[in-house]
């Protein structure tokens, strides 16, 4: 899942009174197992349970639409035998042509219609040579369709714009149009939330369900999420999916918080569990233009959660080459520089190398500080440590009497020298945890180099 499909299940999720996943598994060039593996794993990080739906990727009638061929079977027929639906024998070369004569003639590329009258003896002479055909619906002429949307108001379509449409493949295959639509019905859902990209299929799927006297449900279209492109998130644009997002190290919380307020607005601009986020949701509140994506935004959630977190999320948040670097008699220490120094694991990897390892890795302006802080500054830094051992407030008093200086110039070449950077946890608790034969090394690194 990218963060478009992440945000329509989260909006039902958190709109719903039951939330129901459903299969649509039809498309067999495009649906694989491990994808409904994938699935099951990022709605699941994501804390959104759904109260009906599969467990797992095993295909199973009731939540896999390529189980239920022998339902949508028999609303084929009810069509067929109205007269709403029809075989159509067109190839995709035929159709193509004749969509670039549309398209070029200025017109919207729609069927035309061509199968809609073959008599029966000219369909079943089409089968006997082998053909296959699929079927369509037969949309009925000059009338308009109208529904509320829920977030984009009265909506109305004329259906003199919509060419007859495939709701079964020439494989025998449900189209979406249709089993999305029939499973809608069939398994009760009252309320559809899904991105604005779906706004033309909704009189297509309200036509389908009109012919077959089934409930149709309320739709709510939300305004798609766009990327830095300034195209709507997508699989094909790289848009970065949950899977690489949990690897990064983000929190689920920290997603929810972000993706609840793109295109939907909470008064409380605090970070939420589930529940809150749930009590406050409401379809008034979502807004018709689209979303940006802005990862700064996501960034900062997740550093709200990061500062909030407890102990034990925090250390099971660490990578593991990451715990295991840190004594155990330091960890509690480490973890609260974690807390309100990082906001993901490998900046607490980082930190712990500085920290537990002999890896120092210098930035080129913590260079620079050490630098100009010089020879004499880093000797009496080694003097007053040798002074005050593990006392750093003693440290600190002897480091400034030895060198004179103050304010910055005291403290930036100290911090540099120590860990090779400028910004961090504070210099006292620095001190502390460094190893004194390794503050020592560091420090008399600094002391050969003539200037
Ligand atoms: N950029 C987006 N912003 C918001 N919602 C989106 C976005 N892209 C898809 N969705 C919504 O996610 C849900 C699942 O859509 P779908 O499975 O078609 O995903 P998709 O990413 O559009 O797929 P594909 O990349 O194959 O077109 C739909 O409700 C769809 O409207
Ligand atoms: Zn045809």
């Amino acid at each position: 899942m990218h963060l478009g499909n992440a945000r329509t299940a989260l909006f039902s999720a958190l709109f719903g009174d039951r939330f129901l996943l459903r299969i649509e598994d039809t498309d067999s060039e495009r649906s694989r197992s491990e994808f409904v593996d994938e699935l099951i794993a990022d709605l699941r990080w994501m804390g959104l349970n759904w109260d009906e739906g599969p467990e797992n990727a095993e295909p199973d009638e009731r939540y896999f639409q390529s189980c239920r061929g022998a339902i949508y079977q028999r609303y084929y027929e009810e069509l067929e035998q109205q007269g709403r639906a029809y075989f159509c024998f067109c190839s995709p070369r035929e159709l193509e042509i004749s969509r670039k004569i549309q398209l070029s003639s200025g017109q919207p590329p729609r069927y035309t219609g061509k199968c809609s009258h073959l008599t029966a003896d000219e369909v079943s002479r089409k089968l006997d040579e082998g053909l296959r055909p699929t079927l369509r619906f037969r949309v009925p002429k000059n009338e308009t369709v109208e529904f509320e949307d829920l977030v984009r108001g009265p909506q109305k379509f004329a259906t003199d714009d919509i060419g007859d449409f495939i709701i079964r493949r020439a494989d025998g295959s449900a189209a979406f149009f249709f089993c999305n639509a029939i499973d809608d019905a069939l398994m009760g859902v009252t309320h559809v939330l899904r991105g604005e990209d779906h706004l033309a299929n909704t009189p297509r799927q309200m036509l389908v369900l009109a012919a077959l006297g089934l409930p149709i449900p309320q739709y709510a279209h939300i305004s798609l999420i766009m990327g830095d492109d300034g195209a709507p998130l997508s699989k094909r644009n790289g848009s970065r999916s949950l899977k690489q997002l949990r690897e990064e190290g983000y929190f689920p919380c920290a997603l929810l918080n972000m993706l609840a307020r793109l295109g939907h607005h909470y008064d409380c601009d605090d970070l939420m569990d589930f529940r809150t986020l749930k009590a406050n949701f409401d379809l008034s509140r979502l807004g018709k233009s689209p979303a940006r994506f802005d990862v700064a935004h996501l960034d900062h959630w997740q550093q709200l959660v990061v500062r909030s977190a407890d102990d034990e999320t925090l250390g099971g948040w660490l990578r593991k080459e990451t715990a295991a670097i840190v004594p155990e008699e330091h960890l509690a220490a480490f973890i609260e520089i974690v807390r309100s120094n990082c906001v993901f694991p490998d900046q607490a990897d980082r930190w712990a190398r500085i920290l537990f390892t002999d890896e120092l890795q210098l930035d080129p302006d913590a260079a620079e500080a050490a630098a100009q802080a010089g020879e004499s500054y880093f000797l009496s830094a080694i003097d007053a440590a040798n002074a005050a051992q593990a006392d750093f407030d003693m440290f600190l008093r002897e480091l400034k009497t030895r060198t004179g200086a103050k304010g910055k110039a005291l403290f930036m070449p100290l911090r540099a020298g120590l860990t090779g950077r400028l910004d961090g946890p504070e210099l006292g608790a620095i001190y502390r945890l460094l190893d004194p034969h390794r503050l020592h090394r560091r420090l008399a690194e600094f002391t050969y180099e003539s200037e």
